[in-house]
């Protein structure tokens, strides 16, 4: 112990101890986001930020939140959207580091599920600061193409059909002036093709089953924007991953599909809501399970998206929960 009263080492900790915050200089304000983390850092007794851009290059995030990680950080933070937010999980996952998120995509799901503000820089860089820690369940994903497998982490969904011709053939600056409306086209082109992919599923390394989708997603978080609920069941600490295949057979089976999401959306808000959609009967065109880990063999390669973001075409994906894999900044109404 030291006269202070702090043992050497909670002495250099509190010293040492800094934010490290990892954004894209060309969608922030970056002399208001200095003042407001100077602000929050004497809050919550932390040395001064550190600041590191992203670059333009695919792995701009992932250079970035490794040059983060060389400074030792107390926490790191990720400005962005849900792929930027991805890109540093998976680089720090396993660290024990916790992740501020500081939302400022198009999307924002996984921060829509935490409950961390949206559309409010001050208050996200308040909790990412000052907030609290809750563990949150990390998906990692084996993905095959011609005999190599590339691994990533995510932690919202993976897909493929619908959503991985979205993150494809959506137009990013359009995205940048006109929000998640962008995905309104592309959308409606790869409904309107309902091209079904043939694969064989295996589920928990159980028995291996055909199927035939036009979409195929497994997911950690549930809602969509437009108040959709694509995954009634998942929840991001339950050591399960979710998994929906749509496969309707014309117009009719998509508007069944629809409109089952858009009530799912209203019901998971209300008193009751989730146990009536429980109760609700099945039907063919959407069908869900619960595994730990899913693996996913295509017939033909296919283009598939994690978080959002696209990545390539595969041939074979394998995903498996990492319960607890990470460490996430919330508000602390949000678990107390
Ligand atoms: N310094 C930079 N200069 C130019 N582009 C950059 C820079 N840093 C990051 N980017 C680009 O910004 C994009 C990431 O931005 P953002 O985090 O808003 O999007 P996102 O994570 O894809 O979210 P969403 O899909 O929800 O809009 C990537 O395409 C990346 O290449």
């Amino acid at each position: 112990m030291t006269d202070s009263g702090f043992s050497v080492r909670e002495q250099r900790t509190f010293v040492d101890s800094h934010a490290a915050v990892i954004y894209n200089p060309h969608s922030v304000n970056v002399a208001s986001l200095r003042d407001a983390f100077t602000r929050e850092e004497k809050i919550a007794s932390l040395g001064p930020t550190i600041f590191i851009a992203t670059t333009a290059a695919d792995d701009g995030a992932i250079v970035a939140a490794r040059e983060a990680l060389e400074s030792n950080p107390s926490v790191i933070v990720a400005i962005g959207g849900d792929g930027t937010i991805r890109a540093v999980a998976e680089t720090i996952q396993g660290r024990d580091i916790p992740l501020g998120i500081i939302p400022t995509g198009t999307g924002n799901l996984l921060a829509r599920t935490l409950g961390i503000p949206l559309m409010d820089m001050k208050r996200a860089i308040h909790v990412a600061l000052n907030g609290a820690d809750r563990l949150i369940d990390a998906v990692v994903a084996d993905l095959g193409l011609d005999g190599h497998t590339r691994r990533h982490v995510f932690l919202v969904m993976a897909g493929i059909g619908l959503d991985a011709d979205m993150a494809a053939e959506t137009d990013g600056r359009l995205k940048k002036h006109i929000g998640w409306l962008a995905y309104v086209a592309p959308i409606a082109q790869s409904v309107g093709r309902n091209r079904h992919h043939e694969a064989v599923v295996v589920v928990d390394d159980g028995e291996a089953r055909p199927i035939k989708a036009h979409t195929m997603i497994v997911g950690n978080c549930g809602s969509l924007p437009g108040n959709l609920l694509l995954l009634p069941e998942a929840v991001i600490d339950d050591g399960l991953l979710d998994a929906v295949i749509l496969r309707p057979k014309g117009p009719g089976g998509w508007a069944r599909i629809w409109s089952r999401l858009a009530v799912g959306g209203v019901l998971h808000r209300v008193k009751g809501g989730p146990q009536i959609l429980r109760a609700a009967p099945t039907f063919h065109a959407l069908r869900y399970t619960q595994a730990r880990t899913l693996e996913v063999r295509l017939h033909s390669p296919q283009r598939i998206e994690l978080d959002g973001d696209s990545f390539g075409a595969v041939s074979t994906l394998r995903v498996s929960i990492v319960h607890n894999g990470l460490t996430v900044r919330v508000p602390p109404e949000t678990i107390f």
